[in-house]
């Protein structure tokens, strides 16, 4: 039997998932990560997650009664140092407007590969459309491509790579970076009053040049779901992470076990990077994630990175560390550059801030 030659990882990442699939290509080389005969099939099941879902109208509006505040609040502490994550609801942004960036996303990798490449990224970019920077030899690639955006600060915004088209995209997307900026004032201080803390301690970490980035990210569907994934197993290097998606596809590790985040119209997932893990003194849990391939249907989310300001120091709040709970992580700054060398080997970076 003839050999198969494997193509350079550049030569790959040089390629975007969506023409290899055109092409009618198979996933090969890098991109095989999990073999046929391991993938239990019980993992995999899309069956309803018991991801906590919290309503973030509840923790913030002035109509709330303390009672129920109290209880909402505790619902988050409990998800956030459990699961890592919640499913968001009740925070102000109509479905129409989250249908709307799906719509926008949709349309966008819809187009012919030429239009896309007007924003092409190199492969050692981050902005732009394309496959993320290269990995080091014998990492998996994932079957998926991408169009990264830095949102906030708005004079980090390249917008000679935001798409024309759709023409709406543009202000679609200004509007969803405000309202994010919204929701994460919302959930940062509801955060620190969950712990007791003063609430505007996280928001003081993360600075008032804290960075937004929009990752619009499509899953072309996969003859061999099998043996391939849409995004590798990580846990982010932000502070936390806002995912809006159209199908269901990502699964959170919670002891052991990989749960599917459901599908909800109405819902944003909110996920604990590293950086809250070293904030909150590893209360709450930088939470791993991957994303399965499916065979008959593609898929969109968008997430939108939340990351303290750049060169700003972050570490334990004080207020979290105690004799019976020791400081186990050291203050850092500018941790997303230490996680991405990290991710590039497949590794998590948390153990490099550990005391
Ligand atoms: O597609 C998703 O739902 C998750 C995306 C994700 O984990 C990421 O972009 O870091
Ligand atoms: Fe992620």
């Amino acid at each position: 039997m003839a050999e198969i030659s494997v193509p350079p990882v550049e030569v790959l990442l040089s390629k975007r998932v969506q023409e290899m699939v055109l092409h009618g290509e198979e996933p090969l080389g890098p991109y095989i990560c999990r073999s046929g005969e391991d993938v239990d099939d019980k993992e995999d099941i899309m069956d309803t997650s018991p991801i906590p879902i919290i309503d973030l109208n509840c923790l913030s509006s002035s109509t709330t009664s303390d009672k129920d505040r109290e209880q909402e609040l505790e619902k988050l502490r409990a998800a956030l140092s459990s699961w890592g994550c919640f499913q968001g609801i009740g925070h102000g942004i109509s479905v129409s407007f989250l249908d709307k960036i799906r719509q926008v996303s949709r349309e966008f990798f819809k187009q012919p590969m030429e239009e896309k490449n007007k924003y092409a990224k190199t492969v050692v970019d981050f902005q732009g459309y394309g496959a993320d920077p290269v990995p080091e030899q014998g990492q998996y690639l994932d079957w998926s491509d991408r169009l990264f955006l830095d949102v906030f600060p708005e004079d980090q915004r390249q917008y000679n790579l935001w798409p024309q088209l759709p023409v709406s995209f543009r202000e679609v997307l200004e509007d969803y970076a405000e309202k994010m900026k919204l929701v994460t004032e919302i959930t940062s201080k509801a955060m620190a009053k969950s712990l007791k803390l003063e609430e505007n301690c996280f928001l003081e970490q993360f600075g008032e040049q804290a960075q937004l980035q929009a990752r619009f990210n499509y899953y072309s569907p996969c003859q061999r779901p099998d043996l391939v994934l849409g995004l590798k197993p990580h846990a982010d290097g932000t502070g936390y992470t806002i995912i809006l998606q159209d199908e269901v596809g990502l699964q959170v590790l919670k002891d052991g076990k990989w749960y599917t985040v459901p599908k909800d119209p109405t819902a944003l997932l909110v996920l604990m990077g590293d950086q809250m893990e070293i904030m909150s003194n590893g209360i709450f849990k930088g939470t791993v994630h991957r994303v399965l391939s499916n065979s008959e249907r593609d898929r969109i989310s968008v997430a939108v990175f939340y990351t303290p300001e750049v060169g700003k120091e972050i570490g334990p709040e004080d207020g979290l560390v105690n004799g019976d709970r020791p400081k186990i992580y050291k203050r850092v700054k500018d941790y997303a550059e230490t996680h991405w060398k990290f991710y590039q080997r497949g590794m998590r970076a948390l153990h490099t801030v550990q005391i």
